[in-house]
């Protein structure tokens, strides 16, 4: 049999989550990859058993073998991160949304004019988000088209597959004179920026560009409308933040009298590629206007704790099959990992689920079966984000994208401890979700290219 077309094989036990709140041990399963960078075979035991496959493979020297206490996972997904804010995280967090942004981030931003600066912390970024076991990214830039090139081309040199959108902002009463662009400059900007993008050599489809109103209170009814008629005539990807916060949402009831969906739809912002980041305050007609849009959520739980006033629906629109991921949105918060965001995302809705108040009887505290499970968080990081995305990522399968992370049990100095006697598959998922430290993630692979190796 004529293996030529296989990059390689990777053989070991895999763990991924193509079912909302339920997974599959992949065990001593081989997946071998193709010079396309796709899962081209998952073959069981009895399968490559009955093949020359794996003899070829390792004659070639194209074969992974993982050690005991090494799984494999697929590639994670983080729907919402501001790439400007990297050298904020892990500080500010004392203000609310309004006074954080003008006090802290805006003034941050506002430096990435400075392209030395832009390319030393988009370097790292990258660097970290990737070794952090981050495949996919959309990443809010700032309103600067050169630093915004840098992070495309970053992302293209270190392997990430990225989303990556040139921030837009021109309401002269809520955006600081320094920190603000006209309507003509925004959508010039945006315009040559997915010009750029779509002639990046060597793309091949690895980056895309996103349009990106910051959200309501920033942008003009002017700035919107023209930014949905390029989204529309471009089939572009859009993000935005959606009704984040008692303020936010405020807001718009006072300038338009609606709620940011009913702006977004009426300014074609809304579509299959709207990505929508927070979205806390939603009501009825909103969520149904997300369905049939096919729009996506992505839910940030850690910044959602200090900015939105309120808990995430998350049950709910899980429930109804909404496209829903999670994000970092770094920097409200304080790391770039994905898998803290599952575990972030399941407190979130535990809180919620408990309620808080020791004055209120046990059976009114909280909201009863709000929780989600951490496979359903999983699931949001993974299988969730690339149909938010639609991109054949996120589970291994077959014709699907090889993006995937080795996590290692066998650090010595790390919280991941898997007892074999005692620990089942379940469990061993669990905690790979619980307690990874990005020290035991030693390899990361993006569209089948090696990105991170640390061994
Ligand atoms: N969390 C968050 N919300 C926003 N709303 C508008 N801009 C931002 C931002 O940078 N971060």
């Amino acid at each position: 049999m004529n293996h030529d077309d296989i990059l390689f094989g990777i053989l070991g036990n895999a763990f991924h989550c193509p079912v909302l709140g339920e997974f599959e041990f992949l065990e001593n399963v081989l997946i071998t990859i193709n010079t396309d960078g796709e899962i081209d075979s998952l073959l069981k035991p009895d399968e490559y058993a009955v093949s020359d496959i794996m003899e070829v493979l390792e004659r070639e020297n194209r074969l992974v073998r993982l050690k005991e206490k090494q799984y494999l996972i697929p590639g994670l997904i983080d729907l919402h991160c501001h790439a400007p804010q990297w050298p904020q995280m892990g500080k500010g967090l004392d203000l609310p949304l309004y006074n954080w942004l003008a006090n802290y981030t805006f003034p941050l931003e506002a430096k990435y004019q400075d392209l030395e600066f832009a390319k030393r912390v988009y370097d790292d970024l990258v660097q970290s988000t990737l070794s952090s076991g981050t495949t996919s990214a959309v990443y809010f830039s700032s309103i600067h088209l050169e630093p915004t090139r840098v992070l495309a081309d970053t992302c293209l040199e270190k392997g990430q597959r990225a989303f990556v959108g040139k921030v837009c902002m021109d309401d002269v009463e809520q955006c600081p004179d320094y920190y603000r662009q006209s309507v003509e400059k925004s959508l010039y900007e945006t315009e040559a920026f997915h010009q750029y993008v779509s002639t990046m050599s060597g793309n091949h489809g690895l980056i895309s560009s996103v349009v990106t109103p910051r959200f309501i209170p920033s942008c003009t009814e002017g700035l919107l409308k023209e930014l949905g008629q390029f989204a529309t005539n471009n089939n572009c990807y859009v993000q935005t933040h959606c009704s984040e916060s008692d303020w936010a949402r405020e807001y718009s009831q006072q300038k338009y009298g609606e709620t940011d969906i009913s702006v977004y739809e009426k300014t074609g912002l809304l579509g299959r590629k709207t990505i929508l980041a927070h979205s806390i305050f939603l009501t009825e007609q909103d969520v149904i206007k997300i369905q049939d849009y096919g729009a996506s959520i992505a839910h940030c739980p850690l910044s959602n704790m200090y900015f939105a006033n309120a808990a995430m629906e998350t049950r709910e629109l899980l429930n109804r099959g909404l496209h829903c991921g999670l994000g970092s949105d770094v920097a409200a918060s304080v790391t770039p990992s994905m898998l803290r965001s599952c575990f972030d995302a399941v407190t979130h809705s535990r809180v919620r689920e408990e309620g808080t108040s020791t004055k209120l009887a046990a059976g009114e505290r909280g909201e009863a079966k709000t929780r989600i499970s951490f496979l359903e968080a999983f699931w949001m990081a993974t299988t969730g984000g690339g149909k938010a995305l639609d991109k054949n990522i996120g589970v291994f399968r077959r014709g699907f994208s090889f993006d995937a992370v080795l996590v290692d049990a066998n650090i010595q100095d790390c919280d991941l401890k898997i007892w074999q006697a005692l620990d089942s598959a379940s469990d061993i998922l669990e905690k790979i979700i619980s307690t990874t430290n990005r020290q035991n993630i030693i390899k990361v692979w993006v569209q089948g290219r090696e990105v991170v190796c640390k061994q």
